[in-house]
């Protein structure tokens, strides 16, 4: 049986897209595993698979899948490729659309110029949530690492995410530092991992060693999860714009006070490349 698929990329963060409203699969980890290897598959950081809803207040229910073959909560950039593709696929005729994910009900909207604009929920900061073993919340934690310490923010998007200041991305132990951290035990469902350089008020730049892929050319959820850390520590303000070695990505967040946290807001570019069909 032939899967139908189209290839994505929303500022070169790579998606293989199925749709499973029309089509039937059960994506297992192996298979997985095997369509992300860019030499013997068709090569992506995730697999997005588009589902019908499971209530009827949601437009569609969208899952996410790592290179690795685990599923995940949330993904940032893919979400703006799920509402170019439900559109250019004409499975809805709305620009404004609701879809379930694992981390939550998301609202993703067409703008005119393109772009999708994606409201991504309240960022969580207590460590039960994150999750990430402390004993309480904080915005700078130190973890303990072969023998070196590093000093890193933490919370979450739906996602786990880890955000370290860094003088300069170009030079950050991206490398080394990212899988140390990706697999620490005191984030026990592992973390996304965020090198952070802010240039400005409102400018910084961002690489992402993503848990279950390796460093991307950008990471939506990883670049929300910077700029309210920034935020919250008075380095930078809303809207702050994020340059990823992919592009550049804009987040608008109003910040937290005891009785309401934001949303955070992520708008960019969503872009298919190809369609495809490959044997189940
Ligand atoms: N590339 C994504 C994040 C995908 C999931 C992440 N690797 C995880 O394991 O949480 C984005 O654009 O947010």
């Amino acid at each position: 049986m032939m899967l139908r698929f189209v290839k994505m990329h929303g500022l070169g963060n790579d998606f293989m897209v199925v749709d499973l409203v029309t089509q039937r699969a059960r994506p297992a980890p192996e298979l997985i595993r095997r369509w992300a290897d860019r030499r013997f598959g068709i090569g992506f950081d995730q697999l997005l698979t588009v589902e019908p809803p499971r209530g009827p207040e949601m437009d569609f229910r969208y899952r996410i899948y790592n290179a690795d073959g685990g599923e995940v909560e949330n993904c940032g950039n893919g979400a703006r490729c799920f509402a170019r593709f439900v559109i250019d696929q004409q499975l809805t005729r709305k620009r404004e659309i609701r879809v379930e994910t694992a981390a939550g009900p998301l609202t993703l909207t067409l703008a005119d110029d393109g772009r999708v604009r994606v409201d991504m929920g309240q960022p969580r900061f207590e460590p039960a949530a994150i999750p990430l073993t402390a004993e309480r919340s904080a915005t700078a934690y130190t973890l303990e690492l072969d023998g070196q310490s590093a000093s890193l923010d933490a919370l979450s998007l739906g996602n786990p995410h880890a955000v370290l200041d860094v003088e300069d991305v170009e030079t950050a132990p991206v490398a080394t530092l990212g899988p140390a951290i990706e697999a620490h035990p005191r984030f026990p469902n592992r973390v996304n991992v965020g090198f952070l350089q802010v240039t400005d008020r409102h400018r910084a730049r961002l690489r992402v060693f993503e848990r279950g892929v390796g460093e991307t050319l950008a990471c939506g959820t990883g670049a929300c999860a910077a700029a309210v850390s920034g935020i919250r520590r008075g380095l930078l303000a809303s809207p702050v714009d994020i340059a990823l070695p992919g592009g550049v990505l804009t987040i608008e967040w109003a910040g937290a006070d005891a009785h309401r946290t934001a949303p955070v807001i992520m708008t960019g570019p969503a872009e298919r490349v190809f369609e495809g069909r490959i044997e189940l």
